[in-house]
């Protein structure tokens, strides 16, 4: 996948199962938001192909999209745009009928039946992301991505936020998640995929990625006691910082 004489990713192949939370880790810059953006069909890979749940991406982009949900680092509704406003626009694109009182029922889930009426730009943090999650999950897809979903987050909105993840792997769907954050990885992910360079260097569970390279010089020499992925991911990413 190019970004004009730049490959941004390169052979970058994995797959999710449903009832699967699969990690996509990398130094910023490696490809993860590419990734999940070809996904999405956003943009069009020179080679190779991306399947969600049976539907070729580039050749079937509507089954795709169907199959698809996608929650985003920076959730951008229509500030002006209400609560029940936007889940019924969502709703309505989806084919998904809802009525005022599964609305209602919804949002007193993830704690926001009482703000119905309120602007999406008065929601704090956690309420938008909250909302942001419910929209992209509202037509109940195969495959979920989640783009540093956690980013920004107080501690009790991120643990709320891995038990709704719990929850859709708990209802079989597949889960693609971004994330710098090795604490969040242990928390909810069954495997992870490291890409840098647009490249996978290493896949596996977290604890058979520490076992594999517990013994290795660079991992040996990063870790403070116990090898942690911590130790594992930088001594295969390397340890300096990306602009
Ligand atoms: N729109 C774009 N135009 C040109 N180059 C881009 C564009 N988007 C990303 N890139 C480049 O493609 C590579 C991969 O970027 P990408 O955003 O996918 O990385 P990332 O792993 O998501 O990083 P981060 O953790 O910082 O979000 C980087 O070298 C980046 O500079």
């Amino acid at each position: 996948m190019r970004y004009g004489s730049h490959i941004a990713v390169d052979q970058v192949g994995f797959h999710v199962e449903r009832g699967e939370v699969v990690g996509l880790l990398g130094p910023n810059g490696a490809g993860k938001t590419s990734t999940l953006s070809a996904i999405e069909g956003l943009i069009t890979p020179a080679h190779g192909t991306i399947t969600v749940d049976g539907a070729d991406v580039a050749r079937q982009p509507i089954e795709a999209n169907a199959r698809l949900g996608v929650h985003l680092q920076a959730s951008s509704f229509q500030a002006e745009l209400s609560i029940e406003q936007i889940v019924r626009l969502y709703a309505g694109l989806y084919g998904v009928r809802l009525s005022h009182g599964q609305i209602t029922d919804r949002m007193r889930d993830i704690g926001l039946a009482g703000e119905l009426g309120k602007p999406f730009k008065k929601l704090s943090g956690g309420q938008q992301q909250r909302l942001s999650l419910f929209i992209a999950v509202i037509h109940q897809p195969s495959l979920l991505l989640l783009d540093e979903p956690t980013a920004g987050l107080d501690p009790q909105s991120r643990r709320q936020l891995w038990q709704r993840v719990d929850q859709f792997r708990a209802d079989g769907s597949g889960i693609v998640l971004t994330t710098h954050s090795m604490e969040e990885v242990q928390a909810v992910c069954d495997r992870i995929v490291i890409i840098d360079h647009g490249r996978v260097l290493a896949t596996g569970t977290p604890a058979d990625l520490i076992a594999a390279h517990r013994d290795d010089r660079r991992v040996r020499d990063l870790a403070h006691g116990e090898v942690t992925l911590d130790d594992v991911f930088i001594a295969l990413t390397g340890a300096q910082t990306r602009d």
